[in-house]
């Protein structure tokens, strides 16, 4: 299995002594290409702060982080950092964040402008990935126009516009209702299966890691365990007994 993602002992702490808080205590954990990975644990273990690190939207306080065979622990150029978020990496968020006044198709092209992609381009590309997706018809509404699956849909599009390699998602259905979140995680499935796209999925709903290759349990900023289809029913009991 060759990596995409590879975490060695890496620690984040927030804040200055005597207020800091350790959010990542040493974790140390590789995600496989084309994986589609969960990350779950409960409220204030890290997961956040982990897929923050892995997007370089964050850096970490010790420890490397190599994705997608750049070693991201080691930029240290704000711009460089910033062009690895551009290339390498897309995110999905809980609240889907569109530009309400522009159409579906400005939403998705947002990322190739920054790119400095030529007009016809991007529209070629932000209609393929709406394409993708299954929302092509929508791409001339408003966000506020379409409902909250549609928008995390529009959101996954605009997340892959740009060919990432790794698609970071946060919570994505927790805005959702039961029917929204199977939709968004049949493109997550889809995505995964047909272009390769490695995933990892922050999530509180421990119902939506049967959709995952293998799901990793955060506790107090501590790796846990990692945890394969055949367990997960014990993964499941764990959080029944103690969170
Ligand atoms: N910017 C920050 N400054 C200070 N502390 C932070 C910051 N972000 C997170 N923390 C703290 O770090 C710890 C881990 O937070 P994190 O958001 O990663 O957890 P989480 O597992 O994603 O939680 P949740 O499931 O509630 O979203 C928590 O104690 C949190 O309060």
């Amino acid at each position: 299995m060759s990596s995409a993602i590879v975490l060695e002992d890496v620690w984040k702490v927030y804040g200055k002594p005597p207020n800091e808080t350790v959010a990542l205590r040493g974790v140390t954990l590789e995600v496989g290409r084309g994986e589609f990975f969960a990350v779950v644990g409960p409220s204030g273990s890290g997961k956040t702060t982990l897929l923050h690190l892995v997007g370089g939207l964050d850096r970490a306080t010790r420890g490397r982080i190599v994705v997608d065979g750049v070693e991201i622990s080691s930029l240290r150029r704000d711009a460089e950092l910033s062009a690895y978020r551009n290339r390498t990496v897309g995110f999905v968020f809980q609240l889907f964040y569109l530009v309400p006044r522009l159409r579906v198709l400005e939403n998705v092209e947002l990322p190739l402008v920054k790119r400095g992609v030529p007009r016809e381009e991007r529209r070629r590309m932000a209609l393929e990935a709406l394409r993708l997706v299954g929302v092509e018809h929508l791409a001339h509404k408003y966000p506020t126009q379409l409902s909250g699956g549609e928008q995390q849909r529009v959101a996954i599009a605009r997340a892959i516009v740009g060919k990432p390699r790794v698609l970071l998602a946060d919570e994505p259905t927790g805005n959702l209702d039961a029917s929204s979140s199977e939709v968004v995680m049949e493109t997550f499935r889809r995505l995964n299966r047909e272009l390769g796209v490695t995933i990892v999925m922050v999530t509180h709903n421990l119902e939506l890691i049967w959709n995952c290759h293998r799901a990793a349990k955060l506790h107090a900023g501590r790796l846990a365990g990692v945890y394969t289809p055949d367990r997960y029913e014990e993964l499941i009991a764990s959080f029944a007994r103690r969170g």
